[in-house]
């Protein structure tokens, strides 16, 4: 357990979040409670506008929360993310144009006034198998490549939490595949908590410890379904019954949600 009384991994607590829409409000979150065990993978899915992305911003200190607490290692995620405990990588890879990948990579240690140890760029670029393609720029890489420099970058502090959104939401399904296995053998080989918000059902079922499946807005966490299949997970799993047998009961958590989009 951390000093501070939270556990290890990331906590919400009761998070409530509003937005203020023309003259009224919009209650995006109310009573979301999540706990990510510490160096655990959890997927958060959800139906289309239910505040996943704001639970990623509100840990990311995007947003701040009207109710509710959200901390990391028992410390509030806004401190965390102060001191750069936090990688984050969005669906857009959103990487500087005129730089190349290794400069990319490099560009949170340049905000954070680190100098990078020997060979963590390097380190980084092999972890994420973009050997030999240091000094391209992101427009001669595919969408498969930016999204590997993303995760790079997000990694480049060391963070103790990872948030990814959406991270491979607009890759094609076969390098959308290609890239769920990608990202677990980088996370067996670089151990961090991570949070992933995705839509896609097998991708969550196929890299996570557990999938948070969340309510039609205002959004909270209806169940935690943990993913007790062995690892690492190959692509043949996800011919096997038990998987979908997990497929099958997150789709029935959403539907049940949420009978209009199934
Ligand atoms: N800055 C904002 N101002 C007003 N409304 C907002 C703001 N940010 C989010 N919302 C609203 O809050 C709700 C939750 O948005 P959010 O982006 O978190 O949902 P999501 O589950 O990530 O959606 P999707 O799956 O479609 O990406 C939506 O109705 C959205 O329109």
């Amino acid at each position: 357990m951390a000093a501070s009384g939270g556990v290890d991994g990331i906590e919400l607590r009761g998070l409530r979040k509003e937005f203020a829409v023309g003259s009224g409000r919009l209650r995006a979150l109310d009573g979301v409670d999540l706990r990510v065990e510490l160096g655990s993978f959890v997927s958060l899915i959800g139906p289309s506008g239910c505040g996943k992305s704001t639970i990623v911003r509100i840990l990311a200190g995007l947003e701040r929360p009207d109710a509710g607490t959200a901390t990391i290692g028992g410390e509030p995620a806004d401190a965390v993310r102060r001191r750069h405990g936090l990688g984050v990588a969005f669906q857009d890879a959103g990487l500087l144009p005129w730089r190349t990948v290794a400069a990319n990579i490099r560009l949170p240690l340049e905000l954070a006034r680190r100098s990078p140890e020997p060979g963590l760029v390097d380190g980084l670029i092999d972890l994420v198998g973009l050997t030999g393609f240091a000094e391209l720029k992101p427009a001669q890489l595919s969408g498969g490549m930016r999204q590997r420099v993303s995760i790079a970058r997000a990694l480049a502090l060391r963070p103790s939490v990872m948030l990814l959104d959406e991270p491979f939401g607009a890759l094609d399904d076969m390098t959308r595949r290609r890239m769920n296995i990608e990202l677990q053998r980088i996370v067996a080989e670089r151990p961090v908590t991570t949070l992933m918000v995705t839509h896609g059902i097998s991708e969550a079922v196929f890299l996570s410890d557990a999938v948070a499946v969340m309510s039609p807005r205002p959004g909270r966490i209806v169940e935690l379904v943990p993913i007790d299949l062995p690892r690492p997970r190959t692509p043949d799993l996800l011919q096997a019954p038990e998987f979908h047998h997990y497929c099958d009961r997150i789709a029935e958590l959403l539907f049940a949600a949420h009978p209009q989009e199934p």
